[in-house]
């Protein structure tokens, strides 16, 4: 089957981490982190740095690697390298029609509660779990 490897941002500010509604073709769809697909010859952290400048108008502060997660969609297999990051000072996210339609800060108690796409629930169960790891002050 094809791979599709992708480069997501877990963005995290004091309002909790960002998730952001796919626009799809159909309307609305599953949340995720904002990110996409790695080109030829590019490094995973810069295909999260310029997917983050492309979708959201901003520009990433810390990007460390936290995850990588794997799933098998029906017509492709997924690699996504995750990284746990912080906007720039002063950056706000802001969503660019046909990509998202909604973007969200969601907290570690709210994590659950969003629709997430599939690959992703397993992703935000595990930062429920290590939150303060991740995101702790001696982290970021
Ligand atoms: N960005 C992102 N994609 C995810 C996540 N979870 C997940 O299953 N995906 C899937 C959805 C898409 O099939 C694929 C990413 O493709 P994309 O459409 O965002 O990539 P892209 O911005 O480079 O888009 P394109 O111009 O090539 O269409 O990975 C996630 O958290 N973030």
């Amino acid at each position: 089957m094809r791979t599709v490897r992708v480069a997501a941002a877990i963005i995290k500010s004091d309002r909790g981490l960002l998730a952001c509604r796919r626009a799809d073709a159909q309307g609305d769809g599953g949340w995720e982190f904002p990110g996409g697909k790695v080109e030829e010859g590019e490094s995973a952290e810069a295909a999260c740095r310029r997917e983050v400048a492309e979708e959201l108008g901003c520009r990433l502060q810390l990007a460390w690697p936290y995850d990588v997660v794997e799933a098998d969609y029906p017509d492709f297999h997924l690699v996504m390298d995750c990284f746990a990051c912080t906007l720039e000072p002063g950056e706000r996210p802001v969503a660019t029609p046909g990509v998202h339609s909604e973007l969200r800060w969601v907290d570690r108690g709210e994590l659950m509660d969003v629709d997430w796409l599939p690959a992703d629930r397993t992703l935000a169960q595990s930062l429920g779990m290590n939150w303060d790891a991740a995101f702790g002050a001696e982290f970021l």
